[in-house]
């Protein structure tokens, strides 16, 4: 296959870009193996997804802040914009859930947030698949462009991977007996008006006597997951990969979009049994509340941030293995006001963090059992010409090793929490990537 060129745009006086169509569809380049670092987004919609290879640049531990003053550093370069925002360079990556919390080695060079700025990005929007390719404009400008072409073109036309058996498996629960314990002194602490509502994590380890392969966990978790955003951050020895219901952020030329989605329980085996879980759900007051606390706070800041704010009714955002209490929010974006802008005042929610905020962290850096890593934090990508882009909360989530995996599941504990009730939500929660790892594999087993 021979990628001819359907535009080239010098975006900056430093970097050229070629966009070329391509056949088929990204996730199918998921079959092919890829070496080294790169990153997977899926927004839930499905309309845009992005598979980014070969790092120009790789920003390892960078704050918000940091990767705000990369984005306007790059824009005073730019010289001409491109017409569309859909084939300009992004950066995607992740943000830890805190920086300063708790260390978890385990997560090696992600465990602080990890960017790429990709040299091939395969994208894919309205059904349609391209690649872009970002050639930086110094010494022989058509030798780096016909090794980027030619690389991709490996990448598109390499052997699909066996559809391996599944691996062997054992699975622990991580410091079950603390995490119960932490669960009734959070209680203890709300009921002194300490803490209003804080979230508590909790792991579970995966151990397997051959490799995780985390590209077809990722396949198996977008089959079996719609309505989610899917992605994988890998490193080339760590990945990052889950299905997510949450969105964070998304900036749109004139818009911000963010959800508030916090108060949890089963599918239903049935429409009728679904349906009643469902009203349950929406009339139970202790989720109602944990609920509420997460509007307050998102309203708060993004009225800050736009204008004519809008708050949709509330909803139940419903995946395979659990549902959850929803609201969409959307406004119009402030003059000035950038997508990171917004992000640093948002991240951590109450869904994630609790309420008060710095209150809450400063007790899950002193008191969950071990560190989140990018879990909880921010995934997703960034325009760097035009500043858009979407980010999507790290959750239903796990970080894979060759042979180890740590899965991530949280929940809001409130003044009525009981922490049996506690373990079996977040025992749900751990579900979508068991699911994802193993389809023959349920908590129930555990
Ligand atoms: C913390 C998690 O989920 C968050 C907590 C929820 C809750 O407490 O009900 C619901 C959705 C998410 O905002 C998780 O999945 O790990």
């Amino acid at each position: 296959m021979k990628l001819t060129a359907a535009q080239r745009v010098n975006l900056t006086s430093k970097y050229a870009f070629y966009t070329y169509p391509i056949e088929g569809n990204v996730i199918d380049i998921l079959r092919h193996p890829i070496e080294g670092s790169h990153m997977f987004w899926q927004s839930a919609d499905q309309s845009r997804i992005y598979l980014g290879i070969e790092p120009l640049k790789q920003l390892i531990g960078k704050s918000i802040a940091q990767i705000s003053l990369f984005q306007d550093q790059f824009q005073h370069k730019v010289v001409n914009l491109t017409p569309s925002i859909t084939s300009q360079p992004i950066l995607l990556g992740g943000f830890p859930f805190d920086a300063d919390g708790r260390p978890e080695h385990f997560w090696g060079k992600l465990e602080k947030g990890y960017f790429i700025l990709p040299q091939i990005l395969f994208w894919q929007q309205e059904k349609k698949a391209y690649v872009t390719l970002l050639v930086q404009v110094s010494g022989d400008v058509e030798a780096k462009l016909n090794q980027l072409a030619s690389q991709a073109t490996n990448v598109l036309q390499a052997t699909t991977m066996d559809k391996a058996s599944l691996p062997s498996l054992s699975s622990r629960e991580l410091a079950l007996p603390q995490w119960m314990r932490l669960v009734n002194d959070s209680v203890k602490a709300i009921e002194k008006q300490q803490l209003k509502k804080v979230v508590l994590a909790r792991q579970l380890e995966l151990l397997t006597t051959s490799e995780f392969n985390p590209e077809k966990i990722l396949l198996r978790l977008i089959s079996q997951q719609p309505n989610t955003y899917c992605f994988l951050l890998d490193d080339g020895t760590r990945a990052f990969v889950g299905a997510t219901p949450e969105r964070l952020l998304r900036a749109d030329k004139n818009s911000f979009r963010t959800a508030s989605v916090a108060g949890s329980i089963a599918r239903g085996e049935t429409p009728a049994a679904d349906d009643q879980l469902g009203q349950a759900l929406l009339n139970d007051h202790k989720n109602e509340y944990e609920h509420q606390v997460v509007v307050q706070r998102i309203t708060r800041i993004m009225e800050k941030f736009t204008d004519n704010l809008t708050i949709g009714e509330r909803q139940l955002l419903k995946n395979r293995d659990i549902q959850h209490i929803y609201h969409p929010f959307i406004g119009q974006r402030k003059v000035g006001v950038k997508l990171l802008d917004v992000l640093k005042a948002l991240h951590p929610t109450p869904a994630l963090g609790g309420e008060p905020r710095s209150l809450a962290m400063k007790w899950l850096a002193e008191k969950e059992p071990a560190g989140r890593g990018l879990y909880g934090g921010p995934i997703g990508w960034l325009g760097l010409a035009e500043d858009c882009g979407e980010f999507a909360v790290g959750l239903r989530s796990g970080i894979f090793g060759k042979a180890k995996g740590l899965l991530y599941a949280g929940c809001g504990i409130v003044a009525e929490s009981q922490a049996e009730k506690e373990r079996y939500e977040t025992g749900l929660k751990f579900q979508p990537m068991l699911r994802g790892v193993n389809d023959k594999w349920t908590t129930n087993e555990l």
